[in-house]
């Protein structure tokens, strides 16, 4: 399929009216924090740490930099939206155990260890605004891709003396349910937290309305144009995959792996041949790239140990029989269905389209500019170096008018901008409609990557290509 025609959204009137509706409407979201106060239009809206009672929070989730809780206190507004049932989740910044130890913090007795993915900030990095750049860098790009929801909120919970005494008891309530590979890497800092905001548990039952979720990490979705000839007709996901698994992968089970330009491609056949692998490494408890919830439960294969596993897997497979009418469907089947549906395929073709647009000269492509440009690799960056909105502004600004001289700091901006994209998870929410079943499509995790990360990216991309060039002289592939 081509790819998709560049859109400059950046410099039409569009990006304003958008924006300022979306301000719009968190303006009118903060005028109402009271929560005694009347529900409005607007939800989520904001809420002081003294509003929170650590008795009505649990563990959600949690990836390498934050940490997600769930709201399971009384189904009250603000923390539920009572006109449609949402309800609230706090996404809380963490720190990597090396800071915490550092800092004489004692929030559990784990050894620490080198290998945290949360990044020290360089000398000048600067924080950039969560909700500014929601605001003015991603809604621009995707608020004609799906509904006004596609990116939830994050509103901000101001740091005080009830937040940090909320956190202490939230920290000792779950450090036990955490997986243990992520709480050897990192924690919460109660007294000096990263960010902590409010948004919506995007996997959370919905009353009367049963609802089957999906959530998935589709990956980078497109092939450099030019450079390494592996990486050009391979995608980075397999050649990765290679590296993940020491190099022990067969031809054949290299085969089977789920590949992100299946999934993208629009084809019927390649997207159910996509939405099969992404089955079967679920199947496997492998559930990187796509986890099942069902009413709020994590749905496991029975296969994969959970206790109660086959009971909430049959009632996930019912369900997707009765919203497709289908008695036959079964729900690897249904999966296939719903990521082959018009709504997830026009998101995942937006998100192609910003990976590819943000990403034109690869890696090694922003590396050779760098040579040229300072006269050292991004290798030996000890980067100090921030990038401010205004910049990715500007950066988006050309892109978006098709100018290609770009500035070694916006060369940068617009590669980390496409790694944002490269990385996110896509939430899919698929309950009863009169006809078909509704389906509703969110993105998480779109947060800006830090430039101090710049040298990592590349050595790793080097690595995969290293490791896997190896590798497929080896199997003869
Ligand atoms: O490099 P990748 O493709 O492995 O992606 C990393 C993810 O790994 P995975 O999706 O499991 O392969 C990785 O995910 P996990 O921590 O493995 O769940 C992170 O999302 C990481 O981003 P960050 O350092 O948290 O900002 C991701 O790093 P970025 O490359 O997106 O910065
Ligand atoms: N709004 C939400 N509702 C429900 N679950 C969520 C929500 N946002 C995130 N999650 C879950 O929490 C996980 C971690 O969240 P997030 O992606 O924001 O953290 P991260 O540390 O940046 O992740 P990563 O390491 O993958 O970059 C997600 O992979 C997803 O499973």
């Amino acid at each position: 399929m081509p790819p998709t025609p560049f859109h400059p959204t950046h410099t039409t009137p569009f990006k304003s009216s958008i924006s300022s509706s979306q301000q719009a409407k968190r303006r009118e979201a903060l005028q109402s924090t009271n929560p005694t106060s009347t529900q409005g239009d607007s939800w989520p809206i904001p809420v002081n740490a003294d509003q929170l009672d650590a008795r009505h929070w649990t563990y959600l989730a949690e990836g390498g930099k934050n940490l997600l809780l769930r709201y399971t206190g009384p189904d009250v507004y603000p923390f539920v939206n009572t006109r449609d049932g949402r309800r609230m989740a706090l996404r809380i910044g963490k720190s990597s155990r090396q800071q915490l130890n550092d800092k004489g913090a004692s929030i559990s007795s784990e050894p620490s260890s080198s290998s945290s993915n949360i990044q020290q900030k360089g000398g000048d990095e600067q924080e950039i605004d969560s909700e500014e750049w929601q605001e003015r860098i991603l809604l621009p790009d995707l608020a004609d891709a799906g509904s006004d929801e596609l990116v939830p909120p994050l509103i901000r919970v101001e740091s005080t003396k009830a937040l940090n005494s909320f956190l202490r008891f939230i920290i000792s309530k779950i450090e036990g349910l955490r997986p243990i590979e992520r709480r050897l890497k990192t924690g919460i800092d109660a007294d000096k937290p990263s960010e902590v905001f409010i948004t919506e548990d995007l996997s959370a039952p919905i009353p009367n309305h049963p609802c089957l979720i999906l959530e998935i990490k589709p990956k980078c979705g497109f092939l450099p144009k030019e450079g390494d000839a592996w990486k050009q007709s391979t995608s980075r996901f397999r050649m990765h995959s290679v590296l993940k698994g020491d190099a022990k992968l067969t031809k054949e089970e290299f085969e089977a792996l789920y590949d992100p330009l299946d999934l993208y491609s629009g084809q019927p056949d390649r997207v159910e041949k996509a939405a099969t692998a992404l089955y079967a490494s679920w199947q496997q408890g492998r559930e990187n790239n796509l986890r099942i919830f069902l009413d709020g439960k994590k749905v496991e294969h029975p296969t994969s140990v959970i206790e109660g596993g086959a009971g909430i897997m049959e009632q996930a497979e019912t369900l997707t029989k009765k919203l497709y009418n289908d008695p036959n469907l079964n729900l690897a089947q249904a999966v296939a269905r719903i990521l082959a549906s018009e709504q997830v395929q026009t998101i995942l073709k937006r998100l192609r389209t910003l990976q590819q647009r943000y990403d034109p000269i690869d890696v090694e492509g922003v590396d050779k500019e760098a040579q040229r440009q300072e006269g050292k690799s991004l290798l030996d960056r000890t980067d100090e170096m921030s990038i401010s909105l205004a910049e990715y502004e500007s950066m988006l600004a050309k892109v978006g008018s098709g100018e290609k001289n770009l500035s070694l700091r916006e060369l940068i901006a617009s590669f980390l901008l496409s790694t944002s994209y490269k990385d996110c998870s896509l939430f899919i929410r698929i309950s009863d409609g009169p006809n078909e079943p509704v389906i509703h499509t969110h993105l998480v995790d779109l947060d800006p990557k830090p430039v101090v990360k710049l040298p990592y990216l590349l050595s790793i991309d080097r690595e995969i290509t290293k490791t896997f060039t190896e590798w497929a002289k080896d199997v003869q592939l």
